[in-house]
């Protein structure tokens, strides 16, 4: 099928659709018919957008974390902790490495080998190989809403089969699970894949049924712009409102400078709600999402707390809906129920700390307010400009123009000439702009604030304040310091 912006017709999606339900044998179970059934049987409190629209309306800001393990009786016995004895005000399931590269063989022998050796031989849980009925088991043990999160460029069967399980959100889209996530596989191909996804969430929008759609923010978490996270946001926000999508949660990733992320979650709706209107779309519902530090982390416990609490507290100021959350054994791998609830009940300490409490607009935040919309737009109405108006299109030629760059991603489509790097305040700036759409103006302003860094450092700008800045939060800091 030709790469267009326009919603897949029927003939397309059942064509596919019977493909990509023969790719493995739970694909069988799925019946949408009386999947839509099963939905309309859920208890509202159990339906993600509903509730994340009833946070956005008392102006809450929710608590999520990531988790997920091999057997099916251990994912339940992580989520009910993390429900229980950390305070999730949502669940996820994080579902492992194998099925996200579409590798069920390997994920079925990850099962049968946790299930001999007594603990989780994955990183994740293998939702494609359990099937509808154990999906089902999650959603239905669970009292909050239960969201599917992983990093899966041909997300097709996982969708339908976590979806027809009773799961009401899906993370993820075809730009932000591929750049990160994959090596060799084309911008085209993943949006196509994605198109399907959406295309299904449609058809089950079209049915009464909602289930909300959240294209991963942070990408590769590496000192990402706002501008970039936020192109990608609003592209992978308009692909899905265009196949029907109709609760969408746009992300990012905090950058750790607070004005900075508080100016990024401020123009994050608006800026996507201004796309989606001047492209001729009217029927969504737009929340946020923030996702608490990506990148390095401190080994030692008490300083990743720190860290933790300081995602916790942008959030907060910034209003978001809904904070993703980490565990103080972010640095080593895997957390273990106990320290993942524990990052949970710090998150929700601050949380209720900070949620009468509002970041006054100074002139500072206005104008990172305006850099980030005018940095956003710039990419956009090139994006738009390239694909002559089809947002589809436009983005694979972005990739291949470097109008679209994101810093430090393995993906062989992506340009990879841009460098950020913080300024003195910590908050991310370009060194290297690329071939970024952006003018002098907008160039001068961040070749100033680093070239001010320098200056406060006495050093001048270059790839080492980059590679300085990467460590510097795992060893204690924001900025990169020189020794
Ligand atoms: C996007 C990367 C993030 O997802 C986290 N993550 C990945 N898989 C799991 C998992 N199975 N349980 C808990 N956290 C997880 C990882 O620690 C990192 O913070």
């Amino acid at each position: 099928m030709e790469l267009t912006v326009k919603q897949m017709d029927p003939e397309e999606f059942a064509r596919q659709r019977k493909d990509v339900l023969a790719q493995w044998a739970t694909g069988k179970e799925v019946n949408f018919e009386e999947a839509v059934e099963y939905h309309k049987n859920l208890p509202k409190s159990k339906v993600f957008a509903h509730k994340l629209e009833e946070g956005k309306r008392q102006g809450i800001t929710y608590a999520q974390p990531r988790a997920g393990v091999a057997l099916l009786n251990e994912h339940l016995e992580l989520l009910r902790y993390l429900q229980d004895e950390g305070g999730a005000d949502f669940l996820p399931t994080t579902i492992d490495s194998y099925t996200r590269q579409n590798r069920y063989a390997e994920a079925q022998a990850g099962i049968d080998e946790s299930r001999s050796v007594g603990r989780s031989m994955l990183n994740g849980f293998p939702a494609v190989n359990h099937g509808v009925a154990a999906c089902r088991q999650v959603v239905e043990n669970m009292q909050v809403p239960v969201q599917v999160r992983h990093g899966t460029p041909d997300a097709r069967l996982l969708a339908e089969i976590t979806l027809a399980g009773g799961f009401t959100a899906y993370e993820g889209g075809g730009i932000s699970y591929n750049i990160p996530y994959a090596k060799d596989v084309s911008i085209e191909s993943t949006i196509k894949y994605w198109q399907y996804v959406d295309r299904l969430v449609g058809l089950y929008e079209e049915k009464g049924v909602s289930i909300n759609r959240e294209p991963f923010g942070p990408l590769t978490g590496t000192l990402v712009p706002p501008s970039i996270s936020h192109a990608v946001a609003v592209i992978e926000g308009v692909l899905a409102v265009a196949q029907g999508v109709r609760s969408l949660t746009l992300g990012y990733g905090q950058c750790g400078n607070l004005l900075q992320d508080v100016a990024a979650l401020h123009t994050l709706p608006m800026i996507t709600e201004e796309y989606l209107k001047k492209l001729g779309y009217t029927n969504f519902n737009i929340t946020t999402v923030f996702h608490q530090w990506m990148g390095g982390f401190p080994q030692d416990e008490a300083k990743a707390y720190g860290v933790i609490s300081w995602g916790a507290a942008a959030a907060a100021l910034g209003k978001a809906t809904k904070v993703i959350v980490k565990s103080p054994h972010e640095a080593l791998g895997i957390p273990t129920k106990e320290a993942n609830a524990a990052g949970i009940r710090t998150t929700k300490q601050i949380l209720s700390m900070l949620k009468d409490q509002t970041l006054p607009m100074t002139e500072e935040l206005a104008f990172e307010e305006k850099m980030i919309i005018n940095e956003t737009r710039a990419i956009l109405d090139k994006v738009l400009e390239l694909g002559e108006g089809d947002i589809a299109v436009g983005t694979v030629r972005a990739f291949q123009a470097g109008v679209i760059d994101v810093p430090f991603a393995p993906s062989r489509f992506n340009a990879g000439k841009i460098l950020p790097a913080r300024d003195s305040q910590g908050a991310v700036r370009l060194l290297e702009f690329g071939n970024l759409p952006f003018g002098t103006e907008i160039k001068k302003f961040h070749q100033e604030r680093i070239a001010q860094r320098g200056r406060d450092e006495g050093r001048d700008p270059s790839f080492q304040m980059v590679i300085d800045d990467i460590y510097a939060i795992g060893k204690g800091m924001l900025v990169g310091r020189p020794r």
